[in-house]
């Protein structure tokens, strides 16, 4: 009965702050349209209320009066429209479902309590004195995420706030009406988390305000740690608690931080589609989204070409019989390792001493500044100071240097000649300044006649030489074109050769262990060498080389930085190496940075372990201003997914899963008979569709893999099939195949692993692979082999699995 009454009160409650939502839109709706037609009409009619009259000084003081009162005026009506509309906005926002929880919180020493709703944003009754709803990021709401009934306690900016949480109730609410109420005795109750996972994959993330956890709150708030590094298992929430993270920072500091000064580096553009609606639903504007990639392409311009690290990614999975394969491999191990990284460090030094490659300066055919004469002018300067401001000073010398050769270079024969072939306009622009020159020319006489004899100066015609000065001016116009890409290129640093200068790293053992203090090298030296260097005639550098070419280039010309930005996220965290850290934390000097990642779904060979104890990326910035979070609880997968996908990863029984209960995953043995493979798949997709998944991907190794079996099932008849690739930019609901590197971050209603074959997946390196494809599932999993399963998939218990053997 009770219960009852409570719903009542919280339907009344309801339907109370509905209303006042309600009332608050009627009131905000003519002032949104009216202030923005004011706008526009000031907009409009700005000049018609200026008369400019400049004829006299008070006439010019008075139109500039008149122009500043209107745009100031102007200026104050749109900030103040600004202000509505985001008004408008989240009230509308909140009129649908204002509020997903209450808590009832006694403060300590006051004899009230006082019930605490909680919304996607702050809502107060008509006097603004009293909080209908609190924003979720308010101090006070991080009781309802934190504490379950009884002592609990909050921060705020003036300390700790203690006392007694009540009652913790959840609100399931849609359209307005009351759907469901859940009193909460444990942290957040499961009964509306149960709910929300049982759900359906969808082409975009959702936010989880609602139910963040516990230990995904402590990554929201947190906001002392220069570094936040969050090693979370599959499925636990690190994007979602992330893109929460960025809504919490840009609401406490929203009078110092914009959107646009936060940068989140995801893995690639398909990711960063399928979360970009999650920061709108928040009501907060989305934030500057990249891929490492991107910046590499931006700072090494057009001269080289950097190869696609899903490019890189194929040829690991695909090119095992090639030639050079092995020292590749090795390659991409030794150029991501913090040796390397060292050994760099070392090179600076010997560039600084002797070494840096630099380009002479031609033109016509001539050698104007050799790069002998380059170096020994580097080498006059002070080796005390750094490389960088010795490559300035040189770049100085150089520009002062080409203004004496443009000055020379006038009076050569080829500019003669040159002036044949000027057009009209040429002569038209002479023209007109000699005729300036002329005027001034004639005025210094006049003052020089009068200065000597008192009188005016009888100028004839022929004082002022046209001729001559014609010919000089079109003369210097012409070399002082010649010259400007010669500057340009001074400007740019194109005298440093940054490509020979990371070349001759790689001649051979020798060489490189003299210049980077002895080294030790790798094995198959020597290949990486002629492999690396072979790229690099072609203009092409390796992926495992673009970072580390950058980070040379910048020992030498300097670092480039961005202040601006002040908090940097890195999504799938585990796939960055300790050199793309080393250069994110120099591009952005002052900003925080949050690390998100899976060590469990490392799967490339640059992979940094983010939870070691001696982790490179705990080294960054110090262990002092380091914090680690680890987050166990998977949330995407039903308990026999991650039972099942758990054991295949060593260690990986720390992993929890949630209790939501379905299928277990389903091992189907095909047989070797033609076209029944690919038929058993085709049935299966048919299956789950009509059980009602909507979003199923048939997810393969490779790319290679993935148009073979696109094609062969759309030989089958299956045409609604996608085929995912790297150039696909939108994440869609469907039916698709996609190779498993495409499919990190994103989750399926139903994955079938396309090929789980002991051929497929053998090596250990395969094992992480085969995991990250399988935990994309959110409620079935199938895979598939025609006859011996992977090793990875015959170690795991039977009990986990069920197995259907159709030959
Ligand atoms: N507190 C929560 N409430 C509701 N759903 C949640 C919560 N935490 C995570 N989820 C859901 O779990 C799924 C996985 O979340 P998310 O993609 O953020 O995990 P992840 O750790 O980034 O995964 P992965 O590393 O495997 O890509 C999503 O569907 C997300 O909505």
């Amino acid at each position: 009965m009770a219960e009852t009454n409570d719903r009542l009160w919280e339907k009344e409650r309801l339907s109370h702050v509905r209303q006042e939502l309600q009332d608050r839109l009627d009131e905000l709706e003519p002032q949104v349209t009216g202030l923005a037609d004011q706008a526009a009409d000031i907009r409009k009619r700005f000049w018609e209320e200026v008369t400019i009259n400049t004829g006299s000084y008070t006439d010019f003081e008075e139109a500039f009066y008149t122009i500043n009162q209107q745009s100031r005026v102007l200026a104050e009506r749109e900030r103040v429209h600004k202000m509505l509309v985001q008004q408008w906005k989240s009230v509308n926002r909140l009129l649908p479902s204002p509020y997903f929880g209450r808590i009832d919180f006694k403060e300590k020493g006051i004899n009230f309590t006082e019930q605490i709703y909680i919304g996607v944003s702050s809502f107060t009754d008509k006097e603004g004195l009293n909080f209908l709803i609190y924003d979720w990021r308010t101090p006070i709401a991080s009781l309802y995420y934190d504490h379950a009934s009884g002592p609990s306690s909050y921060e705020t900016l003036m300390g700790r706030i203690e006392g007694n949480v009540e009652l913790k109730r959840q609100f399931q609410i849609q359209g307005g009406q009351l759907l469901g109420m859940f009193d909460a005795s444990e942290t957040i109750g499961d009964a509306l988390l149960q709910e929300v996972l049982s759900k359906g994959a969808s082409s975009q993330m959702k936010s989880i305000v609602a139910t963040i956890q516990k230990e995904q709150n402590a990554i929201i708030r947190d906001d002392r740690s220069r570094m936040l590094i969050v090693q979370g298992a599959a499925g636990s929430g690190k994007t979602s608690a992330v893109l929460q993270r960025v809504a919490y920072l840009l609401y406490k500091h929203r009078e110092t931080v914009k959107a646009d000064q936060m940068v989140l580096f995801s893995p690639n553009p398909m990711f960063a589609s399928y979360i970009s609606t999650v920061l709108p639903e928040l009501g907060e504007e989305n934030i500057q989204q990249t891929t490492f990639q991107e910046y590499l392409n931006y700072w090494l311009g057009s001269s080289l070409c950097p190869e696609d690290p899903l490019d890189q990614m194929e040829y690991v999975l695909t090119a095992g019989e090639e030639a050079g394969y092995a020292a590749r491999l090795e390659g991409i191990r030794y150029k991501a390792s913090a040796a390397f990284l060292e050994a760099l460090k070392n090179y600076g030094q010997w560039l600084g001493r002797e070494g840096i490659k630099f380009v002479g300066i031609r033109f016509r055919e001539r050698e104007f500044i050799t790069s002998t004469q380059m170096r020994a002018q580097f080498s006059s300067y002070d080796e005390k100071l750094s490389l960088p401001s010795r490559i300035l000073l040189l770049q100085e010398w150089l520009l002062k240097e080409l203004t004496l050769l443009e000055k020379q270079e006038r009076h050569a024969d080829w500019v003669k000649e040159e002036l044949n072939y000027l057009d009209a306009d040429d002569f038209a622009d002479v023209y007109r300044s000699l005729h300036k020159e002329k005027a001034v020319f004639e005025v210094a006489e006049q003052y020089a006649a009068r200065e000597h004899t008192g009188k005016r100066a009888d100028l004839d015609e022929g004082a002022f030489d046209f001729v001559e000065r014609e010919e000089e001016l079109l003369r210097r116009n012409i070399v002082k074109q010649m010259f400007k890409p010669l500057r340009q290129r001074v400007r740019k640093f194109k005298f440093v050769n940054v490509q020979a200068t990371y070349e001759q790293l790689f001649v051979d053992e020798v060489a490189y262990k003299e210049r980077t203090d002895g080294a030790d090298v790798p094995p198959y030296w020597d290949e990486i060498c002629k492999q690396t260097i072979n790229m690099l005639h072609q203009n092409k550098l390796f992926h495992e080389d673009a970072t580390p070419y950058l980070y040379v280039k910048e020992i030498i010309e300097g670092v480039r930085v961005n202040t601006d930005i002040r908090y940097v996220f890195v999504d799938e965290g585990q796939d960055y190496s300790v050199f793309q850290y080393e250069y994110i934390k120099k591009l952005f000097p002052r900003a925080r940075m949050t690390v998100l990642g899976d060590f469990g779904q490392a799967i490339y060979m640059q992979s940094t372990e983010l939870a070691a104890a001696n982790s490179s990326l705990t080294g960054l910035y110090g262990e002092k201003e380091t914090k680690l979070i680890r987050l166990l609880q998977s949330y995407r997968s039903t308990r026999e997914i991650v039972e099942f996908t758990r054991a295949m990863l060593p260690g990986g029984e720390e992993i929890i899963a949630f209790d939501r209960r379905d299928q277990k995953p389903q091992l189907i043995q095909t047989g070797t008979a033609d076209g029944q493979y690919d038929a058993f798949i085709c049935r299966d997709v048919a299956r789950l569709h009509a059980e009602g998944f909507q979003s199923i991907a048939i997810i393969t190794k490779t790319a290679a893999e993935s148009r073979i079996a696109y094609e062969s099932l759309l030989a089958h008849g299956m045409e609604k099939l996608k085929l995912i690739t790297k150039e696909t930019e939108r994440f869609e609901k469907g039916w698709m195949v996609i190779p498993v590197y495409l499919a990190k971050g994103v989750e399926f209603d139903a994955v079938l692993v396309y090929d789980a074959s002991a051929e497929r997946y053998s090596e250990e390196y395969d094992r992480k692979l085969l995991y990250t494809a399988c935990t994309r599932a959110m409620h079935r999993l199938h895979l598939y082999a025609e006859k011996h399963w992977s090793p990875f998939v015959q170690a795991l218990p039977e009990g986990l699995y069920e197995k259907r053997d159709e030959v």
